[in-house]
C-alpha cells in the first residue's frame, strides 16, 4: 500500500500567490490540498475554494481557523503578510508541520519570532522561491567577490503596482549576496533611498532602486558599474508559477528534515 500524500494548507488563499498555489497543489499528484485559510471577515471564508476562484469545487472550504486545518496537514505554504506569517509560524510549531514562508517585508521583530518557532518546526523561508533567482544570488556573490570596490553595485527591481514592501525581498537577498561576496555587512553599506542633494556615491555602497507599475510580476538587475565597463546580471519572472514551483518543492523537501530554519539554497541542494 502506498503512503498517504502529504496534506498542504495554503494561507492567504484569495491572494495573487494564494490562488496560484491552490491551483498548483491541486494539480500536483505528489500532494493533496488539505486546507485554505483567509483572514477573519474575508468573504471567501465558508466557501469552497475552487468555486470562490471561479472554477470547479475542490472539496476544501476556506477557513479563518488556521490551527484546525494545520492539525490535519503536513505543510503550510504561506505568502501573506508579516504579522500573519508570525502567527502562522507559532501555530505551525504547535502542530509540528513544515512552514514554507514566501512573505516578504519582514522586520527584525518578525524574524526573531520566526527563529523561535523554528526550534519546533521546519521553516523554509526565501524572499524568492524561483530556481532562477536563487541561482542569481550565487552568481552575484561570485561576481562581487571577484571585483573590487571600483565596481559600484546597484540592485534595481520592478514589480506590479499592488506591492506593499520595498525594496523587494529578492532585491534584499541579492544585496545580501553581493555584501557576502565583498565580505561586508549589508546593513553597513546599503543605500536604500536617494532623493534630493544626496552627495556623491560612497565607494563600497550597495544601492537599491525601486520601480512599481502595472502588472510586472518581478524583475531584478544587479549592476556592477565601473569606469569604462558595466556588467548586469538579470532575472525576469513573467509568471508567478515559478514561485509556486519552488514553494511546492520546499514543502515536500521539508517533510523529513529536523526543526530549524532553511532557505531555497538548501532545498535546491546548491549549498557548498
Ligand atoms: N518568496 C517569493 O517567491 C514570493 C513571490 C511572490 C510574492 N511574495 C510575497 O508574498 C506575499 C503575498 O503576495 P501576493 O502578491 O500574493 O499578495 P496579496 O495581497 O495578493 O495576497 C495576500 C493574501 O494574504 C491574505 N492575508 C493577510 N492576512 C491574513 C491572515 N491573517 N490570515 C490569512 N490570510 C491573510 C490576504 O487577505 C490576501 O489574500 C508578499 O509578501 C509578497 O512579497 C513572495
Ligand atoms: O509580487 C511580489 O510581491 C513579489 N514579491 C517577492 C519579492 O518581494 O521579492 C518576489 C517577487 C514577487
Amino acid at each position: 500500500m502506498s503512503a498517504p500524500l502529504p496534506g498542504i494548507v495554503i494561507t492567504g488563499a484569495s491572494g495573487r500567490m494564494g490562488q496560484m498555489l491552490i491551483r498548483s497543489v491541486s494539480e500536483n499528484d505528489r500532494m493533496r490540498l488539505a486546507g485554505a485559510v483567509e483572514r477573519k471577515g474575508h468573504d471567501w471564508v465558508g466557501r469552497d475554494v475552487g468555486e470562490a476562484m471561479g472554477g470547479a469545487a475542490l472539496g476544501v472550504t476556506v477557513t479563518d481557523d488556521a490551527l484546525s486545518v494545520f492539525a490535519e496537514a503536513q505543510a503550510v505554504i504561506d505568502f501573506t503578510a508579516p504579522a500573519a506569517t508570525v502567527e502562522f509560524a507559532h501555530l505551525a510549531a504547535q502542530a509540528r508541520l513544515c512552514h514554507v514562508i514566501g512573505t516578504t517585508g519582514m522586520e527584525e521583530q518578525h524574524l526573531a519570532k520566526i527563529q523561535a518557532a523554528a526550534r519546533h518546526a521546519v521553516i523554509v523561508r526565501a524572499g524568492n522561491m524561483s530556481l532562477g533567482v536563487n541561482l542569481l544570488t550565487l552568481l552575484t556573490e561570485k561576481v562581487a567577490r571577484a571585483l573590487d570596490a571600483e565596481y559600484d553595485i546597484e540592485v534595481i527591481e520592478a514589480h506590479h503596482n499592488r506591492k506593499v514592501d520595498a525594496p523587494s525581498g529578492t532585491a534584499l537577498m541579492l544585496g545580501e549576496a553581493a555584501a557576502r561576496g565583498r565580505g561586508v555587512a549589508l546593513a553597513d553599506v546599503a543605500d536604500r533611498g536617494r532623493d534630493g542633494i544626496t552627495g556623491a556615491r560612497q565607494t563600497g555602497d550597495i544601492g537599491f532602486a525601486v520601480i512599481r507599475g502595472g502588472d510586472i510580476v518581478g524583475e531584478h538587475d544587479v549592476m556592477f558599474a565601473a569606469a569604462g565597463e558595466r556588467i548586469t546580471l538579470r532575472h525576469v519572472a513573467s509568471d508567478r508559477s515559478v514561485f509556486a514551483r519552488g514553494a511546492l518543492k520546499a514543502a515536500l523537501w521539508g517533510q523529513d528534515k529536523a526543526p530549524g530554519e532553511y532557505d531555497m539554497i538548501d532545498v535546491l541542494g546548491l549549498r557548498d
